[in-house]
């Protein structure tokens, strides 16, 4: 039964929030040192930031002036790209199971027919958005999946697999089901405060609690293989420990966030983390963000690498498709733990238990 709800996501008034060191690789260093830092922040946090990725500047900043102008337009123009499903334009509701968040997004396949197709529909002159939009968006996936498959390759090579491309053909394969993300988040200031309650007296303290609580994404971990993240210099995103605290990522628009996703967690056996996090909207800024997503084919088996099975680290999760994968994560609210579905139970152990009772 799927329970609509807007509040499920708030964070409690009393959580902590910290600003601990989140590993920033240099990635024009030594390969040798790099792959190492690579494996250690990925096994550590499942995150973590990249400079000197060679993304030129000029890339980033085409697609994020498609991006800020698209947002800039009215209500109605952009919901001619939308609803999403779950590709196109959406705003509040994230998903189709009643997650909601402050937040406007347009979602986009990376394949160039289906970005052409889409800019059609998402720019007032569509003939201006074909020519500009969609060169910007095909000029930015080919930068951005050539840094995962890099990174993806630092990766393979820093866990000694014997084939190091195995996950970074999966997103340069042709039929790859990898996607293109724009987020923006409004900027907070006191009269958009649209869940503000009139009939409540004015006091200081509730009013000051909202201001630091607006959730932009609620908490969630990306189901894909690899996420790379970049933003304009506003802050909100945060990264959740293992001990329950959460980090503050601070903004950087030169650097990529790195973001391990459900689906190397399940390849390596669970050695990598899918970072769980979310986005904070109480800037007084608007923020954008950039998500490239890299996922495999539809039809691609996922399962974890014989490489990092052992006596001592036997398979942490059955084999599954993508598809599979995409139907569960379609199917469950943004915040579950769509992994644990797919975790093998130690029927050993099992047996012992019952025969043991
Ligand atoms: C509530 C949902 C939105 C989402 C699909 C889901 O059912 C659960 C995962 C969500 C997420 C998070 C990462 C990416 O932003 C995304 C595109 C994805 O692949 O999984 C979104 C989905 C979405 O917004 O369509
Ligand atoms: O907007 C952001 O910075 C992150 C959003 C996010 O986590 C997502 O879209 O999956
Ligand atoms: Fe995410």
């Amino acid at each position: 039964m799927v329970v609509p709800s807007s509040i499920s996501s708030s964070p409690s008034p009393n959580e902590r929030v910290i600003r601990a060191e989140i590993p920033i690789i240099d990635l024009s260093k030594k390969r040798s040192q790099v792959r190492e830092l690579i494996v250690k922040a990925s096994e550590e946090y499942g995150f973590f930031k990249v400079i000197n990725h060679g993304v030129a500047k000029q890339t980033i900043e085409k697609i994020e002036r498609e991006g800020f102008d698209f947002f800039a337009k009215s209500a109605s123009e952009k919901h001619k790209a939308g609803p999403p499903n779950p590709l196109g334009y959406g705003i509040k509701n994230i998903g189709f199971s009643g997650d909601k968040g402050e937040v406007e997004y347009l979602i986009l396949h990376t394949n160039p027919q289906s970005i052409s197709q889409r800019s059609k529909s998402i720019s007032k002159d569509p003939s201006k958005f074909r020519v500009c939009g969609s060169c910007a968006v095909n000029e930015y996936v080919h930068a951005v999946r050539n840094l995962a498959c890099e990174i993806l390759d630092l990766m393979a090579e820093g866990l000694w697999a014997h084939d190091k491309t195995v996950f970074s053909r999966l997103i340069r394969d042709v039929d790859s089901d990898s996607l293109i993300r724009l987020n923006h988040y409004p900027s907070f200031n006191d009269t958009n405060l649209d869940d503000w309650d009139p009939s409540l007296p004015y006091h200081h303290h509730h009013h000051h609690m909202k201001r630091k609580s607006r959730i932009g994404f609620g908490e969630h971990s990306d189901p894909q293989i690899l996420t790379l993240l970049r933003s304009n210099d506003v802050e909100g995103l945060q990264i959740s420990l293992e001990n329950g605290m959460w980090v503050s990522v601070p903004p950087d628009s030169s650097a990529f966030c790195v973001n391990i996703g459900d689906v190397l967690q399940a390849m390596t056996n669970g050695r990598f983390i899918s970072a769980r996090h979310r986005v904070m909207a109480n800037s007084a800024k608007a923020r954008m963000s950039m998500m490239y997503f890299g996922a495999p084919p539809l039809h691609a088996w996922i399962a974890p690498l014989q490489e990092l099975i052992t006596r001592e680290n036997p398979p942490l999760y059955r084999a599954f498709t993508w598809c599979e994968y995409k139907k569960a994560t379609y199917s469950l609210r943004l915040g579950d733990g769509r992994l644990d579905l797919f975790r093998v139970h130690d029927h050993h152990h099992h047996e012992h238990t019952i025969v043991a009772a």
